[in-house]
């Protein structure tokens, strides 16, 4: 494609600039190839206009850039080249699965989007998920680095689920995507919102800024007559029906305070729960198969998507009987030899680990037990999440959760000053395996952090790590003694 042609008329290029073939796009001078376009662009570290002379000299035929500057090829400078960039990686790669929906919030977005899929695919389409847990399609899993990936890598992975005949696709929007502009070249049918409360501080400057990046889904990038699904449950849902209305979008509610599918009531039942879901003046009864009430409000979100894409809930509602929880999200990772179960979560939020236990407080009988630590480099809510712990359950051991460039033990002691009697267990794995000593017949444990992630990263380093092998592996050895 020429420049002329991805950048669009609005641009105002020569005739001869705009004629240039582009061969490739890179925003890390790095990555450039002879013929490419480089994306120069303003980051936390370090300004990519610092690179843009290096670019070309490796070959790139033109620059986009904020400011005009001098490096021996053309620049284009636009006001955000973020937004910019994605609206050309949309253009350079071109297809685009037909029916794309995103999903924000705090917590619940992998899930939504894992049962947008197979809500979908028990429908009979070609449908695929994108998130923190990679790329989940017909053809397989492929594993990504972020939640939201940057636009180049994103328009890529797009243009290959359409050519492998994917027409549907949840996609997560995560704040650090929203903010980066990642997701402004996707055509997006529906918009959904799970749900807010702290994380991410570490970025974003405030609570509120972290909260605009998320309404940039429903201000700026749904187009009017799209539609919201937004859980009504949150406290700041109301905030996102108002911009969603103002910015002319068709609002479909969920929850226990929703409007189009209202949650009646949820009864456990086992390991799964008894929903009754209204719609339009009808109750719905389903055996929704998974543990937590917050599945039930993903799974009405879930529903939601798949209703503002085509679908009647006649249709959908009866297929939340068959989800299945997306791995490492409240999930029974086994048993003790005395009977207690074991679950494997995802929460890394003060408000994700307090419902977390909260859901699982009705299965002990006894002590509710809990293993879990907080990320270096990330969000410094630490003693947010060691009160929660302590609030919520019987047994708090607190260990280790991807310390990055932190001291582990400075960690631990920010979540300990809120749990009095905590235990401190630096090794995960011993961690896990002294929890699952402990419990006994009528106890529950729950290990939250890491979910499905497949490494512990200390420094720079990722060392192989997953809870649900420490989990096997300590009830084989308990299994063995006992
Ligand atoms: C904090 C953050 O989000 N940083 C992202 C951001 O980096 P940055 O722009 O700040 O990068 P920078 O280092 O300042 O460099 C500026 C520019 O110079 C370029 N450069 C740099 C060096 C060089 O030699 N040549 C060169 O061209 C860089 O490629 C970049 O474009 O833009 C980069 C490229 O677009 C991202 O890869 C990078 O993600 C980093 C790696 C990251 O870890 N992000 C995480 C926190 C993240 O995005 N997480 C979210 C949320 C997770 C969740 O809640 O689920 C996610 O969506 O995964
Ligand atoms: N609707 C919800 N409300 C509150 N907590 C939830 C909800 N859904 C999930 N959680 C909690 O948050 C954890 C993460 O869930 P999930 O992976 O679906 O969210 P996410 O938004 O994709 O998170 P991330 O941004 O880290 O990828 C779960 O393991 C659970 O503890
Ligand atoms: N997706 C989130 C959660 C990571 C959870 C926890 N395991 C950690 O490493 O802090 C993030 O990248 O911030
Ligand atoms: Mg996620």
């Amino acid at each position: 494609m020429t420049l002329g042609e991805l950048v669009g008329p609005e641009a105002k290029l020569s005739a001869a600039v705009a004629a240039l073939p582009i061969a490739g796009i890179a925003a890390d001078s790095r990555e450039v190839k002879p013929g490419f376009l480089f994306a120069a662009l303003p980051g936390v570290n370090t300004d990519g206009a610092r690179f843009a002379a290096d670019a070309v000299a490796r070959g790139a035929v033109a620059v986009l850039a904020s400011e005009p500057m001098d490096v021996g090829a053309p620049v284009i400078a636009v006001p955000d080249p973020r937004r910019t960039l994605s609206l050309i990686a949309a253009r350079f790669f071109g297809a685009q699965p037909e029916t794309t929906v995103a999903v924000t919030g705090t917590n619940g977005k992998t899930s939504v989007a894992a049962f947008t899929r197979q809500l979908w695919s028990d429908g009979g389409h070609a449908a695929a998920s994108l998130g923190t847990v990679g790329v989940v399609s017909p053809s397989g899993t492929k594993v990504l680095r972020h939640t939201t990936p940057d636009p180049i890598e994103l328009h890529g992975l797009l243009a290959g689920l359409a050519g492998d005949g994917v027409t549907h696709l949840a996609l997560e929007a995560s704040s650090h995507g929203l903010q980066q502009r990642r997701l402004d070249g996707a055509v997006l049918k529906a918009g959904a919102f799970t749900n807010i409360s702290r994380d991410h501080l570490d970025y974003h400057a405030s609570f509120e800024d972290y909260f605009a990046q998320k309404l940039r889904l429903f201000t700026e990038l749904l187009q009017p007559g799209a539609t919201a699904v937004i859980d009504m449950d949150s406290a700041e849902s109301a905030r996102v029906a108002d911009a969603a209305k103002q910015r002319g979008l068709e609002i479909l509610s969920v929850g226990r305070a929703g409007e189009t599918l209202r949650l009646v009531s949820a009864e456990i039942e086992g390991f799964a729960q008894r929903l009754e879901i209204e719609h339009a003046g009808k109750i719905y009864a389903v055996l929704l198969p998974l543990v937590g009430e917050f599945q039930a409000s993903n799974a009405l979100v879930a529903a939601g998507l798949v209703m503002a894409t085509g679908a009647s809930a006649e249709e959908v509602l009866p297929r939340l009987g068959q989800l299945q929880g997306a791995t490492g999200r409240l999930e029974l990772a086994g048993t003790s030899h005395y009977g207690a179960p074991i679950f494997i979560d995802y929460a890394h939020t003060p408000d994700a680990l307090t419902k977390a236990l909260d859901s699982l407080r009705p299965y002990a009988d006894k002590r509710l037990f809990v293993v879990f630590g907080c990320g270096g480099d990330r969000d410094r809510g630490r003693p947010q999440m060691g009160a929660a712990a302590a609030a919520k359950s019987d047994v708090v051991i607190v260990t280790d959760d991807n310390p990055r460039s932190e001291d582990p033990a400075a960690i631990r002691d920010e979540i300990l000053v809120a749990v009095p009697g905590g235990r401190e267990i630096g090794d995960r794995a011993t961690a896990i395996s002294e929890a699952i000593r402990m419990i006994r017949a009528g106890d529950v444990l729950l290990v939250a952090g890491k979910g499905h992630e497949t490494g512990q990263t200390v420094g720079t380093t990722v060392i192989p790590f997953s809870d649900h092998d420490a989990v096997a592996a300590a009830l084989t050895k308990g299994a063995r003694l006992g």
